[in-house]
C-alpha cells in the first residue's frame, strides 16, 4: 500500500481526527434523546426548571459536538495536506529523475495533472475518510440502537427502511455515475481546447481558425452541459425517492407508537427522538455515499500517482571523475539510436578533439538534435560505444559529465527571474566579470545595455518579454557562463541576423573551446574544423567545407540550394 509511508508521519494527527469525528457523533446521537425528556419531563409537566435545564445540557451537547467538529477538521486537514505534499515531493523527484525517453512517452500534461488534480483528489479523500467514515456508519448504527433502545419493534421499522433507502440512493448513484465519468473526460476536453487556444493564439488567428475553434468549444461544451443536465435530472429522483421511504417509515414508526403511547409503554418525547433518529439515519446515508464517489474517484487518482512514483530511470549514473590525460576528446563508435517510435541514429563512427569546432548538418529530421543530445547523456545509444576523454560516458557522474558540456537546446527557454538570475543558472558562483565575458561573447551585451535595469530587467515565464533573437542571445550567454570544455549549440542561433551569427561564431572561436555547431545555414558551419553531413540518421560525409564540397554530393546540393536562396532574394 503506497500511502502508508505518506501516512505514518501524520499517523497521531489521523487517529485524533478519527477519534474527536465519533466524540462528536456520539453528541449528536444524544441530542434526540435531550428532546424527548425536555417533551416528557418539561412540556408535558410544565416544568420549567427542567426544561432550562435540559437546554443548557443541549446547549453544552452542541457546544461540545461544535468543538470536536473543529478540532476533527483540524486534524484531518493537518493529516490529508501534509500527506499530499509529501506525495507532490516524492513525484516531482520522481520525474527530475525520470528518462527523457520516460518524459516524452509521459508528456507534460498529464505529468501536471497528477501532480496537481490526482494529489488533490486523493487528499479530499483522506479528509472525507477521517471526517465521514468514522461519522456515518457511527450515526447509522447508533440511530438504530437508539431506536431499539427506546422500543424494540419501532427498531425493526428501522430495520426495514434503511436497507430501502440504501438501495434507493445505490440505484440512483449507480446510474448517475458513468454519466460524471463522462463529464470528467468532457472537462479534460474542455481544458485541452482552451489550452491549446490559448498557447496557439497567434497561429489560430494568421490560419483565420477562430470560427473552427468556437464551433469545437461550443460543441463539447454542450455535451457537457447536456450530460450534467442529464445527471442532474437523475440525481434530483434520489431526494424525493428517499424522501418517500423516510417519511413512509414516519408514518410506520407514528403508526406502531401511537398505540404504544396509548398504552403508556412510549413517551410522546421518545417517539419524537424516534423520527429525528430516522432523519439521521437518511442524511448519514447520503454522506457515506459522497464519500463512496470521492473514493472512486480516488482510486483512479490513486494509480495514476502510483504511475508516477513507480517509474524508475533505466540509465545508471557511473561514479568516475573526469582522467587528466586523454587522446579524444569526444568519440563515437558504430553508435546507432533509437526513440519508441523508430530508428533517428545508424552507425556513427567519428571523433572530436580538444579545441575543434564541429559543424553538424543535414536535412530536417535526419538527427543532428538526437546525435548532440547523446553528448550530455539526455539519451543513452542503443548500440556502439560513445567515450568521453576515452571513457565510456556511463561511466561518469551526470554531475561531471555536464559540467563540463554547455548545451543551447533548439527551443530557448528562459525562467522567469532576472536577466541575471537566469545567467547564473550556468554557474551559481560565477563572478560578475564572468557574467560580462558571457554576455559579449553571446552578442547579448548590445541589447541589455539599452534596457534600463540592464542584467536586472525581470524576465517573465518562459521568456516572453524578451524577442526570439534576444532569447536566444540569453541562452548563449547562460550555457557560457559554465565556461563549458564542450560548448553545443543545437540550431541555437537560427535567429540571429547574418552578421550577429558571424560575430558570435567568431568570438566563440577566440574562446578555444571545443564547440559543436548544429545548423541548417551553411555560413554558421564552413569555417568549422570538422563538417559532420548527416542523412536521415547516417553519417553521409565528414571533412572540412573545402573537402566536402569536393567529395559529398549532399553536401554540394545544400551549399547550392542556399547559394540559390540567397542569389533569388537579392
Ligand atoms: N523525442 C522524440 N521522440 C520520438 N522521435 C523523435 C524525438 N525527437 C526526434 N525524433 C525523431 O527522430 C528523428 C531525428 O530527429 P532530430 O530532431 O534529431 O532531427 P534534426 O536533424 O535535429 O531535425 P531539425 O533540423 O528539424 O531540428 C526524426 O525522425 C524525429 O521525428
Amino acid at each position: 500500500m503506497f500511502w502508508k509511508k505518506y501516512f505514518k508521519p501524520y499517523k497521531w494527527q489521523g487517529i485524533l481526527g478519527f477519534f474527536f469525528k465519533l466524540v462528536e457523533a456520539f453528541f449528536e446521537l444524544m441530542v434526540p434523546v435531550v428532546v424527548a425528556k425536555i417533551i416528557d419531563q418539561g412540556i408535558a409537566k410544565g416544568n420549567t426548571t427542567y426544561i432550562i435545564h435540559m437546554g443548557i445540557v443541549m446547549f453544552v451537547l452542541a457546544l461540545a459536538g461544535y468543538g470536536s467538529a473543529i478540532i476533527c477538521q483540524y486534524f484531518a486537514s493537518l493529516t490529508s495536506q501534509g500527506m499530499g505534499t509529501l506525495m507532490r515531493r516524492d513525484m516531482f523527484e520522481a520525474i527530475n529523475n525520470y528518462d527523457y525517453e520516460d518524459l516524452d512517452t509521459l508528456g507534460t500534461p498529464t505529468l501536471i495533472t497528477r501532480i496537481t488534480n490526482d494529489v488533490n483528489q486523493l487528499q479530499l479523500a483522506i479528509a472525507m475518510t477521517i471526517r465521514l467514515l468514522s461519522r456515518s456508519p457511527f450515526i447509522i448504527i447508533g440511530s438504530l440502537v437508539m431506536a431499539f433502545i427506546l422500543n424494540w419493534q419501532v427498531g425493526v421499522v428501522f430495520l426495514v427502511i434503511s436497507p430501502l433507502i440504501a438501495l434507493a440512493i445505490y440505484f440512483v448513484m449507480s446510474r448517475t455515475q458513468p454519466i460524471y465519468h463522462r463529464i470528467n473526460k468532457l472537462m479534460d476536453k474542455i481544458s485541452l481546447i482552451t489550452r491549446e487556444n490559448l498557447s496557439g493564439v497567434r497561429v489560430i488567428r494568421a490560419f483565420n481558425k477562430q470560427e473552427n475553434e468556437k464551433k469545437r468549444f461550443i460543441e463539447t461544451t454542450k455535451t457537457q452541459k447536456d450530460e450534467q443536465v442529464h445527471a442532474g435530472y437523475l440525481s434530483s429522483l434520489m431526494n424525493p425517492a428517499t424522501t418517500v421511504i423516510v417519511n413512509t417509515g414516519i408514518i410506520l414508526i407514528l403508526y406502531v407508537s401511537a398505540i404504544k403511547v396509548n398504552l403508556g409503554t412510549l413517551t410522546q418525547g421518545e417517539v419524537i427522538a424516534l423520527i429525528n433518529y430516522m432523519n439521521a439515519i437518511m442524511l448519514s446515508m447520503y454522506a457515506f455515499a459522497n464519500v463512496i464517489l470521492i473514493y472512486v474517484k480516488a482510486t483512479a487518482a490513486s494509480q495514476r500517482v502510483q504511475e508516477v512514483l513507480s517509474l524508475k530511470p533505466n540509465m545508471v549514473e557511473g561514479s568516475q571523475d573526469m582522467p587528466d590525460s586523454y587522446n579524444h576528446l569526444i568519440t563515437f563508435d558504430d553508435v546507432s539510436f533509437s526513440y519508441k517510435e523508430g530508428q533517428a541514429l545508424e552507425h556513427l563512427s567519428f571523433t572530436i578533439n580538444e579545441g575543434e569546432t564541429v559543424g553538424i548538418i543535414g536535412g530536417t529530421g535526419s538527427g543532428k538534435s538526437t546525435l548532440v543530445n547523446l553528448i550530455p547523456r539526455f539519451y543513452d545509444a542503443t548500440e556502439g560505444r560513445i567515450l568521453i576523454k576515452d571513457q565510456p560516458i556511463e561511466d561518469y557522474h551526470y554531475d561531471t559529465l555536464r559540467h563540463m558540456i554547455g548545451i543551447v537546446p533548439q527551443s530557448a527557454t528562459l525562467f522567469s527571474g532576472t536577466i541575471k538570475e537566469n545567467l547564473l543558472w550556468g554557474n551559481s558562483s560565477a563572478s560578475d566579470e564572468d557574467l560580462r565575458t558571457a554576455i559579449k561573447i553571446s552578442q547579448a551585451k548590445e541589447f541589455i545595455d539599452k534596457l534600463p535595469d540592464g542584467l536586472e530587467t525581470k524576465i517573465e515565464a518562459g521568456g516572453k518579454n524578451v524577442s526570439g533573437g534576444q532569447r536566444q542571445r540569453l541562452t548563449i550567454a547562460r550555457a557560457l557562463v559554465r565556461k563549458p570544455e564542450i560548448l553545443i549549440l543545437d540550431d541555437s542561433a537560427s535567429a540571429l541576423d547574418f552578421a550577429t551569427d558571424a560575430k558570435l561564431r567568431r568570438d566563440i572561436k577566440k574562446m578555444h573551446a571545443t564547440s559543436i555547431i548544429v545548423s541548417q545555414r551553411v555560413s554558421a558551419i564552413m569555417n568549422s574544423d570538422k563538417i559532420l553531413v548527416l542523412d536521415h540518421g547516417k553519417l553521409a560525409a565528414m571533412g572540412t567545407h573545402d573537402e566536402l564540397l569536393q567529395t559529398c554530393t549532399l553536401y554540394q546540393e545544400i551549399v547550392k540550394s542556399q547559394m540559390e536562396g540567397e542569389n533569388n532574394e537579392k
